[in-house]
């Protein structure tokens, strides 16, 4: 078993944590936390170890009535692997500690490409990560971007990428954000960073990337251009995308027309939280005019990094290939929804810990 703790219990951290235990590979050591607060309440709950991320705090726990396992060195000691979900930044001051105990860690997509040893995508560089010490699961937008760009590169060829990304203005909780009532061009630069975010995986890819913040906070949208290096038909573009267990194609028939309704189903299927793994492209959208590919997809911010940082954690410890690595991680938390439109139901949740 890969013993694998997760330090940052938030948006991120927690279903981070939840896919964990889902996995017959891994162990959940614990979840390190700095306050006392709902989500501690619910990782107690789920019966997750509790550490002191910041120990100067631990007696703020206590007087929470809440046990701690131990301060965050503990969790790292007692972990394989550590999965630092905490804000954009504090990942990488972590890396000074978790390379004192000589313990590889998985940083988010808030962290600097520079802080780490490999960035990744598990579909488009898995084997990159195989003995790193720090690895970087990139941002949702790049992670997005990525899955898609993986089977266009290699069926087609890519000559150039253009995409805009209407980014929501925050997630749901983050009630300190926006906009409110207006839409930004954000950042008003171009390109935005994305592009050379998505270049940290694929670094000989032409892509330009501009970005929007509008009043949302469900899902991003991007609208995607990719001129290809020869001319499929949009069959043939629609059969090699649903061949990709992170492609959802959006079918007409499921009369979802924008991101509310993908949430709704995502609810009404009982995937946990309401949340989508797989970037979900509309079926309706995809176009071919000579060379160059259109298409919209919309990326579950909260979501689709879950998955990448299960494969990262195997593939740090080169315990699995990219396929069986991704097969497992797909089944145990059951990425994947074609089938409830066209094929046989399955299941479409994760297991549970005791499956
Ligand atoms: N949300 C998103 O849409 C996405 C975020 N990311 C990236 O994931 C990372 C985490 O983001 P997200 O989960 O949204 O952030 P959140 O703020 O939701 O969660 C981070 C958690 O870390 C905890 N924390 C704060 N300081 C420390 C510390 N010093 N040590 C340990 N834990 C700490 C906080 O919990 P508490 O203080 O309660 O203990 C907080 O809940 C960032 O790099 C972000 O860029 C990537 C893709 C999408
Ligand atoms: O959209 C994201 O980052 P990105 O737009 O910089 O790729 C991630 O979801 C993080 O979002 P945030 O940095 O707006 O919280």
């Amino acid at each position: 078993m890969i013993r694998v703790g997760v330090n940052g219990y938030g948006t991120i951290g927690k279903r981070v944590a939840d896919a964990i235990r889902a996995q017959p590979d891994m162990k959940l050591t614990g979840v390190a936390k700095t306050r006392p607060n709902y989500e501690a309440e619910a990782a107690v709950r789920k019966g997750y170890p509790l550490y002191a991320a910041i120990p100067e705090r631990s007696d703020q726990f206590t007087d929470a009535g809440i046990d701690l396992a131990g301060e965050v060195e503990d969790l790292i000691i007692a972990s394989d692997v550590i999965v630092d979900a905490t804000p954009s930044g504090v990942g990488e001051a972590n890396c000074e500690l978790y390379e004192t105990y000589d313990t590889p860690a998985i940083l988010q997509g808030g962290e600097s490409a520079d802080a780490v040893d490999t960035s990744f995508v598990a579909r488009a560089n898995y084997d990159k990560a195989e003995g790193a010490d720090i690895v970087r699961v990139v941002s949702c937008n790049t992670t997005g971007l990525s899955r898609l760009l993986a089977p266009l590169q290699e069926e087609y060829g890519v000559e150039k990428a253009r995409v805009t990304l209407i980014r929501r203005g925050g997630d749901p909780g983050q009630v300190d954000r926006g906009p409110i009532n207006d839409i930004l061009p954000d950042p008003v630069t171009v390109p935005s960073h994305h592009g050379p975010d998505v270049k940290t995986i694929y670094p000989d890819v032409d892509i330009d990337t501009v970005g929007v913040k509008v009043p949302a906070t469900l899902m991003h949208l991007h609208s995607v251009n990719v001129t290809l290096a020869s001319q499929p038909t949009v069959a043939e573009v629609r059969q090699l995308l649903s061949d990709e267990s992170r492609l959802f194609l959006v079918p007409e028939v499921a009369g979802i027309d924008g991101t509310g309704k993908l949430k709704e189903f995502a609810m009404d299927t009982g995937r946990p939280r309401g949340d989508l793994w797989e970037n979900c492209i509309w079926d309706e959208s995809i176009a071919v005019e000579g060379n160059d590919l259109y298409l919209f997809q919309s990326i579950h911010q909260e979501a689709d990094v879950v998955p990448e940082n299960i494969d990262a954690i195997r593939a740090l410890t080169g315990r699995e290939t990219q396929e069986d690595s991704m097969a497992i991680t797909d089944d145990r938390l059951g990425v994947g929804l074609e089938s409830l439109f066209d094929g046989p139901r399955r299941r479409v949740v994760p297991h549970s810990a005791d499956d």
